[in-house]
């Protein structure tokens, strides 16, 4: 709250959280506390420091789970992870706080979304470093849960500037980010082996492991709200996405060791 009132912003995002869905099952005590009590902290300094300024609270398409796609502002809640219910928690909260105090306080409901910069653990990022590291020969097998899950996975760089357009609206409404791309793991796994010229099926191994207790089969997410208010469309879609993570991972794998870091571009923003 001193933070806060001493910084005085104009806009909040509120992206803390335990965001890995496996972990969640391991670490559900954690994960609630940091993916949904950590959001009413928040919302409650901002209420109680009396700071004017406009809030984005960093909702899933994790909150639809078992709801069938496609799903978009208007689909019911379905969590299947501690996860996917903290940030059911976060979202309600985020638009009681609207409703009850008159605060600019909007949801994202963000589908995947992926860049180099996503954490070694999630399934893209696994995928592409291993692509890298097996191409220049450091590994040989990739150890892998389940390839039948489906993903509308997108761009991250797009999906902050969709952000941002949410606390630029007049009104403050919730708002789904997604490209309405579907992709398998496997097929995901295939585009990124076949971009550095591999057979994915030599190097790629089943691991119990990385199965969930409860998995989220199919997420397709439809963006139709943003596109009309904000003039929002996802331009990267999977396959492409895939090459600009397996490129940017050989390239970080070559400079290893020395400072490396992506340089996000789209056509956009030329
Ligand atoms: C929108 C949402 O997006 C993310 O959640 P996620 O979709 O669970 O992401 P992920 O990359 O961990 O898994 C994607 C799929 O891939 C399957 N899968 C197979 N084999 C492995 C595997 O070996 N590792 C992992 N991690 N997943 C695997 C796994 O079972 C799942 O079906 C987070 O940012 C979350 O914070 C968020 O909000």
């Amino acid at each position: 709250m001193t933070l806060l009132s001493q910084i005085d912003p104009d806009e909040v995002y509120n992206l803390a959280a335990q965001s890995h869905v496996r972990v969640s099952f391991d670490e559900p005590e954690h994960t609630g506390d940091t993916t949904g009590i950590g959001s009413i902290r928040l919302l409650e300094a901002v209420r109680v420091a009396g700071v004017r300024c406009r809030f984005y609270q960093a909702s899933s398409s994790e909150m639809f789970g078992a709801s069938p796609p496609p799903q978009d502002e208007d689909t019911l809640f379905y969590p299947r992870s501690p996860y996917g219910a903290a940030k059911v928690y976060s979202y309600w909260v985020t638009r009681n706080y609207r409703e009850a105090y008159g605060l600019f306080a909007v949801n994202g409901i963000l589908f995947n979304h992926e860049s180099p910069r996503r954490g070694e653990t999630f399934v893209t990022r696994k995928i592409t470093r291993a692509v890298a590291r097996i191409r220049a020969g450091r590994e040989k097998l990739l150890y892998m849960g389940n390839l039948d899950a489906v993903r509308d996975w997108g761009y991250a760089p797009e999906y902050v500037e969709g952000m941002w357009r949410m606390l630029q609206a007049d009104e403050p409404k919730d708002y789904v980010l997604a490209t309405s791309t579907p992709c398998t793991v496997r097929q995901f796994l295939q585009t990124a082996f076949d971009h550095a010229g591999l057979d994915w099926e030599k190097h790629v191994r089943f691991d119990d492991r990385y199965l969930r207790p409860t998995e989220v089969d199919s997420l397709i997410g439809d963006a139709g709200r943003a596109e009309a208010d904000l003039g929002w469309k996802a331009t990267v879609h999977a396959p492409e996405l895939a090459r600009i993570m397996v490129d940017a991972d050989i390239d970080a794998l070559e400079c290893e060791g020395r400072p490396w870091i992506d340089r996000p571009s789209l056509s956009a923003w030329a």
